[in-house]
């Protein structure tokens, strides 16, 4: 017979990459943990955000090489896509990776509990009809996607709907402005669907420099993705041959075979039992935490997408590690510091940016206080090609030392030229600094170090 209630040192719920991090970096310090996830292991990262995208992004910039083979000298023709053997081989891999984190946790010795947890009035929390308690609760719960509430927009599907895709749909429309529909609405245009966007303003990424945002809405178009401007759905009818049939504000759209929705994503923080114990939420159902991932409930603690701030998987993991690092390894003033978060969106070409924007540094230190560098130049890669490509990068400097306070770009590359420069942008890096750093030629990261 179990016992009544089961007891731990940290109980963490979601085994997506917050709850997991934390979870076995805890147990580093000899704790009792136990992790519960009800779905699979590895959380939205692995299972349908970063891991099967970056396989997809990855097959979308195949199609674009083989576009460009022929300039540089190779008689090759793309004559057949089969959507469905990178599905396979990536389901495999994710199923490996499942295992992998599976037997992960087993290695470190942290306690796995599968089902749907919920807090029950006595601070316990119950799985399957089992109770579990510590003195020590993490929230780690993740969020889901959006989906509208127009008439037929079940029709649609959602970025999770596209890992499940098992062929390339020949007329695709995404509707969104943000990471995830201008990555999505990239990969099915390069493979060659036709493809739409749709987005409420005139460009995407809005919140983004404003450089970026022009110059990836104007990439999309080029690319062949049509960007619809001020278009919104009223509703979504499902014809006879399976078809969707969208009514828009700006017209009717026919013959569409995909309709994926990326307007965001809520927090899972519904049927958590979260008022049983009294962790309190924000207007936008966000687990209300302080600067160290405090609820405002003692001992019980949140972080990652469920508290709806940074949607990153290395800030559920840096914050994740952390919050083990302070409550189990005494050290009382850990917490991550949420500024300056290098951030990439794979669009085609890539986008890296950190820091302010331009428009943010104006309103944050004053006009005159600001020192902006730009640079758009032709990477050599399209040097012998027919159709070129851009680079375009900007580099925020503020004060009379001329602090980088922002950096951003979009071009080939720059998803992993971010990475460095975010370690000098971090350390307060100045202008004068990145100009004293030897350029490496002929890069287009040396752009960066060569700016007038
Ligand atoms: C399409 C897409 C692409 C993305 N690409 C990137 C990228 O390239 N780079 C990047 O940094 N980020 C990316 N992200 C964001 C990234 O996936 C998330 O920020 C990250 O997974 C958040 O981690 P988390 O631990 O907070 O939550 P999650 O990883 O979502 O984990 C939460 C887990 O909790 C479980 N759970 C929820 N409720 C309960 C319950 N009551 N009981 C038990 N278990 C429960 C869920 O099943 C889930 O497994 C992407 C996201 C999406 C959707
Ligand atoms: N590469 C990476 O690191 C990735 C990270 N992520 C993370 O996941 C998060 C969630 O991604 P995503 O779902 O794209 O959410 P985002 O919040 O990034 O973007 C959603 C956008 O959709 C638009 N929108 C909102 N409501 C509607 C509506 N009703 N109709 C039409 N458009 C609407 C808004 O843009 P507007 O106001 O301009 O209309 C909004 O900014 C991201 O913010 C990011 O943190 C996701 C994918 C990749
Ligand atoms: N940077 C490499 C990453 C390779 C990588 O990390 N692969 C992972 C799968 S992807 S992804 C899953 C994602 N991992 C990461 O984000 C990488 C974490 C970084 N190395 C770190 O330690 O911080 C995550 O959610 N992590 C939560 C956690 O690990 O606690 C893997 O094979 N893991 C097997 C293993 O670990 O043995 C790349 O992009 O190729």
């Amino acid at each position: 017979m179990p016992p009544v209630v089961k007891t731990f040192d940290y109980l963490v719920i979601g085994g997506g990459s917050g709850g997991l991090a934390s979870a076995r970096r805890a147990a580093e310090f000899g704790v009792k943990a136990a992790i519960i996830e009800e779905s699979r292991w590895g959380g939205t990262c692995v299972n349908v955000g970063c891991v099967p995208k970056k396989i997809m992004f990855n097959t979308a910039m195949h199609a674009e090489f083989i576009h460009e083979h022929r300039d540089y000298g190779f008689d090759v023709e793309l004559k057949r896509f089969d959507w469905s053997v990178v599905k396979k081989s990536r389901d495999a891999y994710i199923k490996r990776l499942n295992a992998i984190y599976e037997s992960n946790l087993d290695k470190s010795k942290v306690e796995r509990i599968v089902g749907h947890a919920t807090f029950t009035d006595d601070r316990c929390v119950e799985v399957n009809g089992q109770k579990y308690s510590a003195p020590k609760i993490l929230i780690a719960t993740g969020g889901r996607p959006v989906i509208p509430n127009i008439p037929g927009a079940e029709h649609g599907i959602s970025s999770d709907g596209f890992f499940e895709l098992d062929h390339l749909p020949k007329k695709v429309v995404v509707v969104g402005a943000g990471y995830i529909a201008v990555e999505l609405a990239g990969i099915f245009g390069a493979l060659g669907a036709d493809t739409s966007i749709l987005i409420r303003y005139d460009q995407v990424l809005r919140t983004f420099d404003s450089m970026i945002s022009t110059s990836v809405t104007n990439n999309l178009e080029s690319g062949g993705v049509k960007v619809k401007r001020k278009t919104q759905i009223s509703s979504v009818t499902k014809e006879s041959d399976g078809s969707l049939t969208l009514e828009t504000t700006t017209g009717q759209i026919a013959g569409v075979t995909c309709l994926l929705w990326a307007i965001g994503r809520v927090p899972n923080t519904d049927n958590l039992g979260l008022d049983k114990v009294g962790v309190e939420l924000d207007s936008h159902k966000n687990i209300l935490v302080d600067e160290y991932q405090n609820t405002k409930v003692k001992d019980i603690y949140a972080l990652g997408d469920v508290c709806g701030k940074a949607l990153l998987t290395p800030v559920a993991i840096a914050a994740g590690r952390r919050l083990a690092h302070r409550v189990f390894n005494n050290e009382s003033d850990l917490k991550l510091d949420y500024t300056n978060i290098p951030t990439v969106v794979f669009s085609h070409p890539p986008v890296g940016t950190i820091g302010l924007t331009e428009e943010e540094a104006v309103r944050e230190y004053g006009k005159e206080k600001i020192k902006v560098y730009t640079t758009n130049f032709t990477p050599m890669y399209y040097a012998v090609l027919e159709q070129k490509g851009k680079c375009s990068m900007k580099l925020v400097c503020a004060g009379p030392q001329e602090k980088v306070v922002g950096l951003h770009m979009v071009g080939q590359g720059c998803d992993e030229m971010l990475q460095g420069f975010s370690v000098a942008i971090k350390m307060g890096a100045t202008k004068a600094q990145f100009d004293n750093t030897v350029a490496i030629h002929p890069t287009s990261s040396e752009e960066l170090v060569t700016m007038r």
